[in-house]
């Protein structure tokens, strides 16, 4: 049976344990993980260092299959990858020898269509007018990530998986990218998927955190934050939740 994309994707995750081969021992990664992302949501999840967060964006993006359990989209199995789902990686990976519209227009390309106008449209809602013709090695690091989302958001997806996107900018470049991220959101109302390191990250995007423990991980708590954007990072309900997610982390840690 073909599946049939649909713009609005509910994303279920059940019961998927997944473990590593590595030369002399397998190494348990994921362990019993059920999650359902509802369409629109902004799951933002947390964890301790190589627990597993990747390994389940790649599921969702349709890069890695569990051992165990399904992943499903709209209640059909996730075999491969597919431009409906798009990850953006901590790295832009851009291509050097193209020009911004041209990296752009390659998200296009992968769809087998071209939308000059659209490629504008995208390059000025991320802030990018005047730069189409610039060279990777001629932007900052915030920059090159815009591109990088720009090239993820032409194609419209019906999820964007972000795996730790900001991690490697500035903290001021950082705060502008986060209420660009919730306005782009806004606007496309994709169904957003991201692994952060940054509670206060979390805090500040997400619909519902989701954390999850060391390996083997399984998910030890959810937290739905109801709250406006743009959040304030002070307000007292965000600093309650803060205060849980530390105690929860904390406890994972050992702090
Ligand atoms: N292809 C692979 N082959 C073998 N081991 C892998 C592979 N991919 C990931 N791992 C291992 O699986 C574990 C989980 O990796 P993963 O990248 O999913 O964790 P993470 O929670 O995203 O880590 P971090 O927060 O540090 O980025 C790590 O110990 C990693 O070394």
């Amino acid at each position: 049976m073909v599946a049939v994309i649909e713009k609005q994707q509910k994303i279920e995750i059940t019961k998927v344990s997944h473990s590593y081969s590595l030369d002399d021992h397998e190494l348990p990664v994921l362990n019993d993980i059920d999650l359902t992302i509802e369409p629109n949501e902004f799951v933002v999840i947390l964890g301790p260092s190589g627990c597993g967060k990747s390994t389940l964006l790649r599921m969702v993006a349709g890069l890695e299959h569990p051992e165990e359990g399904s992943v499903k989209a709209n209640g059909y199995e996730i075999r491969s990858a597919d431009p409906s789902r798009i990850v953006v990686f901590q790295d832009p990976t851009l291509y050097p020898w193209l020009t911004v519209r041209q990296n752009v227009e390659l998200g296009f390309k992968i769809q087998g269509k071209k939308d000059n106008q659209a490629i504008s449209d995208m390059l000025e809602m991320i802030g990018l007018q005047g730069f189409d013709n610039a060279y990777p090695a001629q932007l900052s690091g915030g920059m090159a990530q815009r591109v990088a989302l720009a090239r993820a958001l032409v194609n419209d997806p019906s999820v964007l998986i972000l795996d730790e996107p900001l991690g490697k900018l500035d903290s001021l470049t950082r705060i502008t990218m986060q209420k660009e991220l919730v306005h782009l959101w806004q606007q496309k109302q994709f169904t957003g998927l991201m692994v952060t390191h940054d509670i206060e990250e979390a805090l500040l995007l997400a619909t519902r955190i989701v954390v999850m423990c060391q390996r083997p991980a399984h998910i030890i708590g959810e937290f739905k934050v109801n709250m406006q954007y743009p959040r304030h990072r002070d307000a007292e309900a965000l600093m309650k939740i803060r205060r849980e997610v530390f105690d929860l982390l904390g406890h994972e840690l050992d702090w």
